[in-house]
């Protein structure tokens, strides 16, 4: 990541005469009139792409909601360009690593419209609970329909929550209040938050979908989380189910929510977003806004006055702030390390981050597990263990166990605030015991239950030069380079494996970019010896050309002898 140089941007931008910040959306007049003074402000509703790329090189500072779409070209063409401010909270519509590269400091405003958003989804869900749409439709037209529209009572039903973050978690206080049981699935739910809503949390969607009466998600629109509910997920629930999206279009497959609901699968959906704003007439989105089963609105989940005065006021201090050369509170692309610490600890930074990112793809995406509720430690050995500002290499831990699912820009600046909202607890180690370790610098990370300290599982590895490898994995030694695609395939360690292994493979045409066999370490083979147990456990680590499908998946787990597989991506 190219760090942004804050302050001296900022100046640079000052330096210029008075400021001009560009509005081309309806933004709340309560922000900018904290603006006005210090900069010209113009409100140009309406651009299409092409003005804006053509009127943006004369403004210091742009302000957006969801509709402006912030592309590379916007900022290339933003010569003067110090801060992208998005009034709202998903940044999906700014192309974030183009700003980053520019030195452009994107800001958003995290938590001024949840209220608005977690109040509209329980609007939704009583209007498509009781037909109101269509109820109020009719009576316009002249109609009086009553016993077509009976509607189900929501108290007592069971919900389901995709994504227990800030909007979430609303929802589910709300959903309390109206007498509902939720359900919850988010792998980085915070466990003690969850148990004093009263929510239960399951381990995965589809453990959830025969059971829930309605369906809510509220995730980020990620890789991870498009087309999170398809056809098969639609077919596994109740036809009397419901469902409801009030984050981002995506996120139910569109042309599978049509089919769900002309085929009877479920009863009926509220639908806030579409995966392209406003939906055309002919696409699936545009049939979901015409769909009789159906109550459509046009994104307003954020389009209550308290709400817009609230993002207003949030962006326009940060904008104020940047471009007198102050830092921002919400920046969504702050850097991880200082320009002169970069040096030093670049590798450390992407070590730590690649070994978070291997930690959540190996044990927890892939098995169900939790992140939140476990107690992460950071043990620094050698070189590293006398190093005393470790903050980066903390806000690199976060950003890691975090990537995967989350759109959280993580940074120094709100890397401990994350950690704290996701349950993620950390704390550091410098170890100074003598002849510990081989290495000059090694990092060790060591997660266990939070209650009792149980389930503890390990992953080391260590800098040389710039070079990164993991040296332990679980109970394995290993020694490999954590990049591109892998596959951990855990069996027993006996002839003939790495041949079946690579016919699998070479079946279905990919490439085995390395291959490396991680035995046990002494302390488990102690252990599988007193337990009488075989003893000759190993684990396969294979680096692989491209990523692989569920069916290469399955050929592999069929294989004699193998125990568990897991795709990783760093
Ligand atoms: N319709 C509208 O007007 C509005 C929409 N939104 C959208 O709502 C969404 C959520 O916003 P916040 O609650 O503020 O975000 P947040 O970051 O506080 O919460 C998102 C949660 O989703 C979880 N998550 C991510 N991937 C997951 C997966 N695969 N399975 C289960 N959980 C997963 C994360 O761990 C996190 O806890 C964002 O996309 C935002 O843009 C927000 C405000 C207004
Ligand atoms: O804040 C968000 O993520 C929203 O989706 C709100 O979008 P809007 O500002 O109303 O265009």
């Amino acid at each position: 990541m190219t760090p942004i140089a804050t302050s001296n941007g900022a100046a640079r931008g000052v330096a210029e005469g008075r400021p001009r910040i560009l509005i081309p959306e309806k933004v709340s007049p309560d922000g900018m009139a904290m603006l006005e003074p210090h900069f010209d402000v113009d409100v140009k509703l309406g651009m299409t792409p092409e003005e804006l790329i053509s009127q943006i090189p004369g403004y210091h500072g742009l302000i957006v909601r969801s509709e402006t779409k912030v592309t590379e070209e916007v900022l290339l063409a933003g010569k003067k360009l110090r801060v992208v401010a998005r009034a709202g909270v998903g940044v999906d519509n700014i192309n974030v690593p183009a700003a980053t590269s520019r030195g452009i400091i994107v800001v958003n405003s995290p938590s001024g419209n949840i209220l608005a958003a977690a109040e509209h989804t329980i609007a939704l869900l009583l209007a498509t609970a009781r037909h109101i749409g269509r109820a109020d439709g009719s009576l316009k037209q002249g109609g009086w329909e009553r016993s077509k529209l009976v509607g189900i009572e929501v108290g007592r039903k069971i919900l389901g929550i995709v994504g227990l973050g800030k909007v979430g978690m609303n929802v589910a206080r709300m959903a309390k209040g109206l007498g509902m049981q939720v359900i919850a699935v988010d792998p980085y739910a915070n466990p003690d938050m969850a148990r004093q809503a009263g929510v239960d949390l399951a381990s995965n969607l589809k453990e959830i979908l025969p059971v829930v009466d309605f369906l809510t998600i509220h995730t980020p629109l990620l890789a991870t989380t498009l087309d999170l509910v398809g056809e098969e997920e639609f077919k596994l629930m109740k036809k009397t189910a419901r469902v409801l999206n009030v984050a981002r279009g995506g996120v139910y497959n569109e042309a599978a929510l049509v089919k769900a609901l002309d085929e009877g699968w479920i009863a009926g959906a509220g639908i806030d977003v579409f995966t392209s704003e406003p939906p055309k007439p002919d696409s699936a989105a545009g049939q979901i806004t015409k769909h009789p089963k159906v109550v459509a609105t046009p994104h307003l989940g954020a389009s209550t006055v308290e709400a817009q005065e609230n993002v207003s006021i949030d962006v326009c201090t940060q904008v104020l702030e940047i471009l007198r050369g102050g830092l921002p509170t919400s920046a969504v692309n702050a850097p991880i390390i200082l320009p002169e610490e970069y040096r030093k600890l670049q590798p450390f930074v992407q070590l730590i981050e690649k070994m978070g990112r291997l930690y959540t793809q190996h044990f927890v995406r892939t098995k169900g597990g939790l992140v939140g509720g476990r107690n992460f430690e950071l043990i620094y050995h050698g070189d590293l263990a006398g190093m005393s500002n470790t903050k980066p290499l903390y806000a690199a831990l976060v950003k890691g166990l975090v990537a995967s699912f989350s759109d959280s820009h993580v940074n120094i600046v709100n890397a401990a605030l994350i950690a704290k909202e996701k349950g993620i607890k950390i704390s550091e180690t410098h170890s100074h015991q003598p002849g510990e370790q081989t290495y000059a610098n090694l990092v060790t990370l060591r997660a266990a239950h939070a209650e009792d300290g149980s389930g503890e599982q390990i992953i080391e590895g260590y800098a040389s030069g710039k070079r990164l490898y993991i040296s332990k994995l679980d109970r394995f030694n290993a020694t490999f380079t954590p990049e591109g695609t892998m596959i951990f395939l855990h069996n027993y360690d006996e002839p003939g494996k790495i041949g079946g292994v690579g016919m699998v493979l070479g079946s279905h045409g990919i490439n085995i970019r390395f291959m490396q066999v991680a035995s046990l370490d002494e302390d488990s083979k102690q252990a599988e010896a007193d337990a009488m147990r075989k003893g000759n456990e190993a684990l396969m680590i294979l680096g692989i050309d491209r990523l692989v499908d569920e069916e290469v998946m399955e050929g592999l787990r069929r294989s004699e002898g193998v125990l568990d597989v897991v795709l990783v991506q760093l």
